[in-house]
């Protein structure tokens, strides 16, 4: 089944409120292509602004704590971050997962927490280059994504994100024939996982998107999107995926 294209942008560690101002020009663009869904994960300082500046627009979370509340320094639960405006989070960012060691159970509690609070969550998956080249990369990805699915999944509020670790910020990119495999191998576990319903769980892919090969990547069956962290970070270089993914 054809879904509607999904782009978000993940800004990760950057952004101060000067750049509050390329928000509202993406979200400019976006209201001006309304053929895609398009949406930013700022930093969490700037949720809130964010939100109230561009109403409308979709502004989400890069990531949020499994627990409802309690002695987790540094950590905002996924309530808080509802309530700062995001309407969904991000979870199991692969730089999570290696720099804080999350496991898949967390990853699947995290969605499950962000659900409860009333957001979607982008669950990301993906394999290393190491495991690429082992040829494990279909089994690593679908026993991640089997082990961090959450309870009661739906494609009313979850999407998954497959992210090469290796793409990620390289510039490099996966052959197109890989990718549709690997989004195949996605789409027939979330059928084995949740039945009737799974066609319409939107599949994006992550790792060096950008203008230039957006169109190429957007049209590989089960492509449902993109979720672009370098090339977000401006409209000049985020609005030609946009607009991509707006003609896909
Ligand atoms: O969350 C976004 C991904 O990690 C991709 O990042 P990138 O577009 O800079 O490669």
């Amino acid at each position: 089944m054809a879904n509607r294209k999904y782009i978000v942008g993940n800004w990760k560690m950057n952004g101060l409120r000067a750049q509050l101002s390329d928000i509202a020009d993406i979200a400019a663009i976006a209201a001006n292509h309304e053929g895609a869904d398009v949406g930013i994960c700022p930093p969490a300082t700037l949720i809130s602004a964010a939100v109230q500046a561009n109403p409308g627009f979709a502004i989400g979370a890069q990531d949020c704590h499994f627990a409802e509340n309690g002695a987790h320094t540094g950590c905002l639960s996924a309530a808080m971050l509802r309530e700062a405006g995001a309407t969904y989070s991000i979870v199991g960012h692969s730089e999570r997962r290696a720099d804080q060691q999350e496991s898949d159970a967390e990853v699947k509690a995290k969605a499950e927490a962000a659900h409860a609070a009333g957001m979607d969550a982008i669950i990301c998956v993906g394999e290393t280059e190491e495991e690429r080249d082992a040829g494990q990369a279909i089994e690593i990805v679908t026993v991640q994504l089997a082990r961090s699915f959450p309870a009661d999944a739906s494609a009313d509020w979850l999407t998954i994100a497959y992210e090469p670790v290796w793409a990620i910020g390289t510039g490099r990119v996966p052959e197109t024939s890989d990718v549709a495999e690997m989004h195949a191998a996605i789409r027939d576990k979330l059928e084995e996982l949740m039945g009737q319903g799974s066609d319409s769980v939107r599949i994006l892919y992550g790792g060096s998107m950008n203008g230039g090969n957006a169109s190429e990547l957007l049209a590989v069956p089960n492509v449902d999107g993109g979720l672009v962290g370098g090339a977000s970070l401006t409209a000049a270089k985020f609005g030609p995926i946009i607009e991509a993914a707006a003609a896909a």
